[in-house]
């Protein structure tokens, strides 16, 4: 569906009063985008650069986009417009309210059917190894949700997710809806950039292939070299790389990764990432445009894209949503930064849900790869004062809720 752009600023939301709509805080600083602000008309991607051209064209210099792009390309995005600011890292002291006093911890579906999932993907592939079009990397999601006794605090949460100084913090307030009656924000601390743009110069970071950290740190050492060397988690990462590359190169009149593939940690993983950058020929384009081009890319969705897009429907039991899309920003002038919205959970009042996914291709092991999204579920239970070996179970409780 094509809109024009004088029905793209009919359809404009009321606008929202004081509200913090959307906050990164990573390496770089804080960006924070603060009501009044107009949401932009929700719609699909492939009405994005309609809308974001009509709301730029008209905004106001010290007004920015920000928000998220669902995993869906046919779904709804949720962008804000509305005056940003940025500054250094906030430091001090956590507000109160966390870790949680009482709650209950659902895995949805259980580790097991996750891994069930894994191994009928890997039967597909394997069935189509070598035919057209055939399957060769499928990203699955697996969630936990949490049900607590009192209101999740969404700023002592962001003030816990901050303190790994290798994520980029962040949150995007979503809109209200029947479902949804106290509106819902995005929550997490995502290691990946997905694209930055500042001037001509892009950037994106792209990340696949994981291992756990370990307290030990000699064990700590053999887990990351034994990611690097193993040749499954470099397939599966080169896959990525490659398609950010064939989705760049139209916009870039140079582009490269000038260091090779290397290893990367946050506080809870080990992954294998490459620096990707460019110089773009039209110094205009705005970066969530970028994002949209590359989103989903294989880090976590699979190749080819729209095979892989399908089968995590149909493998999947609950839905996405914003889970591994793209949160980020956009200027009028254009830069930004967008990063993949991984590790993060969908907080709404009492209730957080919490998603982590696993790359498969041949080779991989249904088992580990649970255990993987386990360990990916760490920097989110770690903030919310929650115990890790809950992940691979069941329903966990604690107090009355
Ligand atoms: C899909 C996720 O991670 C992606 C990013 C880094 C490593 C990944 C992996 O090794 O599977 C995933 O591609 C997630 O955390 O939910």
């Amino acid at each position: 569906m094509n809109i024009c752009l004088s029905e793209a600023s009919k359809k404009s939301a009321a606008p929202v009063s004081d509200q913090v709509l959307f906050g990164f805080d990573g390496p770089s600083g804080r960006i924070l985008g603060r009501g009044p602000a107009q949401q932009i008309t929700a719609g699909n991607a492939a009405t994005l650069e309609t809308r974001v051209t009509a709301a730029l064209a008209t905004a106001a210099p010290d007004k920015m986009i920000g928000g998220a792009l669902p995993f869906d390309r046919d779904a709804d995005d949720c962008l804000w417009q509305c005056p940003c600011s940025e500054a250094p890292l906030p430091r001090g002291i956590a507000p109160q309210g966390l870790p949680l006093p009482s709650w209950e911890m659902t895995a949805e579906p259980a580790a097991q059917v996750y891994a069930d999932a894994v191994t009928r993907a890997l039967g597909i592939m394997a069935e189509e190894t070598g035919g057209p079009d055939a399957l060769e990397k499928i990203v699955l999601a697996r969630t936990l949700l949490v049900e607590s006794a009192v209101p999740i605090p969404v700023e002592a949460l962001m003030s816990r997710l901050r303190a790994d100084r290798s994520v980029t913090a962040f949150r995007v307030a979503l809109p209200k809806g029947p479902d949804h009656p106290h509106g819902r924000t995005l929550c997490g601390a995502t290691p990946e950039l997905l694209v930055e743009k500042r001037g001509r110069r892009v950037i994106s970071h792209p990340l696949a292939g994981s291992a756990p950290r370990q307290a030990d740190p000699v064990a700590d050492r053999a887990f990351a070299d034994a990611l690097f060397g193993s040749s499954k988690d470099q397939r599966e990462h080169a896959l990525v790389v490659e398609s950010i590359l064939d989705t760049l190169a139209p916009f870039c009149r140079e582009l490269s990764c000038p260091e090779g593939t290397r290893l990367t940690s946050t506080r809870s993983m080990w992954h294998l990432g490459t620096r990707i950058e460019g110089r773009l020929k039209d110094e205009g384009t705005p970066s969530v445009l970028l994002a949209s081009a590359l989103h989903p890319t294989p880090a976590v969705c699979g190749v080819p894209r729209a095979r892989a897009a399908g089968f995590i429907k149909a493998l999947e039991p609950v839905a996405r949503d914003f889970y591994a899309g793209a949160v980020g920003w956009c200027k009028p002038s254009g830069d930004g930064a967008w990063y993949v919205a991984i590790r993060c959970a969908e907080i709404s009042n009492r209730q957080a849900r919490l998603y982590a996914g696993a790359g498969i291709v041949p080779g991989s092991d249904p088992m580990a790869e649970a255990a993987e999204t386990g360990a990916k579920f760490g920097a989110l239970l770690t903030a919310l004062g929650l115990p890790q070996d809950a992940a691979l179970q069941g329903v966990v409780r604690n107090g009355e809720i």
